[in-house]
């Protein structure tokens, strides 16, 4: 299906008649789209409709395993990036991600946000050291790490550990954050905290989410896609999906009536 905006924001990422296969099973069907640029675009469906799916093509995490195959195109500042000559590492530079449980590496705070940086670039110590207060500062964690910077990742509050994995992701200055439901395994405040986070780093960012929860999507996105069975039914602004959805489908999902 295709569906494009007529609002004038700029488009970031072109996803064009992609489809993914996990081996013979056809996991996303023909889904077209765009990404605009510093808004948040939210993905929302049933569980197993695609959304983790569609949001692993986005940096080709899939091409860890060799049944999993995506054709179409998804252009991301005018270069195909499923094309097998785009470099990996630089893409997965480019398009940061965050998962659903939050991941810490087993080392130190400040390890945990220059791991990604010394892959990628080989600055000083300090300009490492600036690079990492500036991470957390923007992940809204610096006030609380700042004087246990050596203490290990994995010693933080669940809440705290996903803002380390989002100052880990932003470290690398990436183009696009990419968020798999990174509140799903935290209680409510937290929640609101990483909201909050999501909200100002639009600024900067292109950020795509996947999220289980309505209101979530409802709160922090500017477009949602309602996908379902691997199809994206509806895309368009968050404010019109939620109000006045144009598919009966998206309409009973929104209103608990389905899902
Ligand atoms: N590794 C895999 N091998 C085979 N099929 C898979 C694999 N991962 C996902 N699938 C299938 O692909 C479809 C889409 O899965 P995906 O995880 O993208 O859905 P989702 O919408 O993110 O679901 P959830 O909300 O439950 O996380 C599902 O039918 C799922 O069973």
């Amino acid at each position: 299906m295709t569906i494009s905006l007529s609002q004038p924001d700029v488009c970031k990422i072109s996803i064009n008649d992609l489809n993914f296969y996990y081996d013979t099973f056809h996991a996303l069907k023909s889904i077209s789209m765009q990404i605009r640029k510093n808004k948040i675009t939210a993905f929302i469906g049933p569980s197993g409709c695609g959304k983790s799916t569609l949001l692993r093509t986005l940096n080709r995490m899939y091409q860890l395993y060799p049944s999993q195959i995506a054709k179409g195109e998804i252009v991301v500042d005018g270069m195909n990036i499923l094309d097998k000559k785009q470099d990996l590492n630089m893409l997965r530079a480019k398009m940061g991600m965050v998962f659903q449980k939050p991941t810490p590496f087993p080392m130190s705070i400040f390890d945990n946000v220059a791991f990604g940086v010394k892959l990628y670039e080989s600055l000083n110590r300090y300009d490492l050291a600036e690079r990492v207060e500036w991470a957390l500062q923007k992940a809204a964690l610096w006030e609380e790490v700042k004087d246990k910077l050596n203490q290990s990742g994995t010693s933080l509050s669940g809440g705290q550990q996903q803002r380390l994995c989002i100052a880990r992701t932003i470290a690398v200055k990436p183009d696009v954050v990419l968020l798999d439901e990174p509140t799903s395994a935290l209680d409510p405040i937290s929640t609101a905290r990483i909201e909050d986070l999501i909200f100002q780093l639009k600024e900067d960012y292109t950020i795509a989410i996947v999220t289980h929860n309505m209101q979530q999507a409802a709160r922090v996105s500017d477009y949602t896609a309602y996908m379902y069975l691997g199809e994206l039914v509806e895309f368009g602004a968050t404010d019109l999906i939620f109000t006045t959805p144009r598919q009966r489908a998206t309409e009973d999902y929104i209103t608990g009536k389905f899902g």
